[in-house]
């Protein structure tokens, strides 16, 4: 069944006199893992959350799963799994007692204690989730949101937070769910993880979409730029090209086999994404990336 699992046409979203939302689009295809990339307050939690409808839009076009989220049902909801930025609390109950409370909400839900073992807490199924490490109580979020067998999950930043470690555990948890047709939409800051996890990023900056396309690929043109850099008469020069291996061959032919100092550098993907989004205001590791690639 290939269909379109969400469709947003000219969305937009005020608070007082600002546009949080300013003009969306997006589509995702059923089966498609999508993320929305943005830096903070770019309208990334809004525009999800009136996909998910737990907001209103002012205007525009949205369909997800075939309905107006606006507008539609219980029956819906079902279809749909959800993993908020922030959590709700039941810190007291156990890993197990939440999954199979939040099982009994849908009509079809998988089986409680095989997605605790696919999140990986089996070990933890009767720990109570105030005495979960940060990493682990968002796996408990991912079972909670998976267990109703959604054919549509979002993820509003599912890793900030996580050490590296954990951070490719859950990685691989989405793997396992993709393997499983899961559509899957998430919010992130990281470029890594969009590279890791999307067949498609979507690169959103003051309320609009500035960017779209495989990760890799963001920003094209600009992606596959290269500055070649190298001395010559005891000074550094510096071209931009977007054919590196002709202009270090004609220096070769110049200066010689060995071109004193050369380097060649291309855009990391920090870099195009800096360069789409503007002022690097909450992306530490972006500046950091910068500065190395400079
Ligand atoms: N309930 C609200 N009332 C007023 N302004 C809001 C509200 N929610 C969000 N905003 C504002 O709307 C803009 C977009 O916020 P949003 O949370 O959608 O961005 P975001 O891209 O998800 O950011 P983050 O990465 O920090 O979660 C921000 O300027 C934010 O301050």
């Amino acid at each position: 069944m290939t269909e379109q699992a969400i469709r947003v046409r000219r969305l937009t979203k005020r608070y007082g006199g600002r546009h949080a939302v300013a003009g969306i689009d997006l589509d995702v295809d059923d089966g498609e893992i999508v993320a929305v990339l943005g830096p903070n307050g770019a309208g990334k939690t809004t525009t999800v959350e009136i996909l998910e409808g737990y907001r209103r839009r002012d205007s525009g076009d949205v369909r997800v799963l075939g309905e107006d989220p606006g507008r539609a049902g219980r029956r819906w909801r079902a279809g749909i799994g959800v993993v908020l930025q922030s959590t709700h609390d039941m810190a007291e109950m156990t890993v197990r007692e939440q999954v199979r409370q939040f099982a009994r909400y849908y009509p079809d839900p998988r089986d409680p204690d095989e997605v605790i073992a696919a999140v990986g807490l089996a070990a933890d199924a009767g720990t109570r989730s105030r005495h979960l490490s940060g990493g682990r109580r968002r796996r408990l979020d991912v079972a909670l949101g998976i267990v109703g067998r959604p054919r549509l999950l979002f993820l509003d930043e599912p890793t900030t937070g996580f050490d590296p470690e954990a951070r490719r555990a859950f990685w691989a948890l989405i793997g396992e769910l993709r393997a499983a047709g899961t559509t899957i939409l998430l919010t992130t800051h990281y470029l890594e993880e969009a590279e890791a996890l999307a067949d498609r990023a979507v690169v959103v900056a003051r309320g609009r979409v500035v960017a779209t396309g495989a990760p890799a690929r963001l920003g094209d043109r600009a992606a596959r730029r290269a500055t070649v850099r190298w001395t010559e008469g005891g000074r550094r020069h510096e071209v931009l090209t977007d054919t590196p291996t002709r202009e270090v061959s004609r220096l070769a032919d110049r200066l010689g086999a060995e071109i004193p100092g050369l380097e060649v550098v291309r855009p990391t993907l920090e870099d195009v994404y800096l360069a789409l989004v503007g002022p690097p205001a909450s992306i530490d590791s972006g500046a950091d990336a910068r500065e190395a690639a400079s």
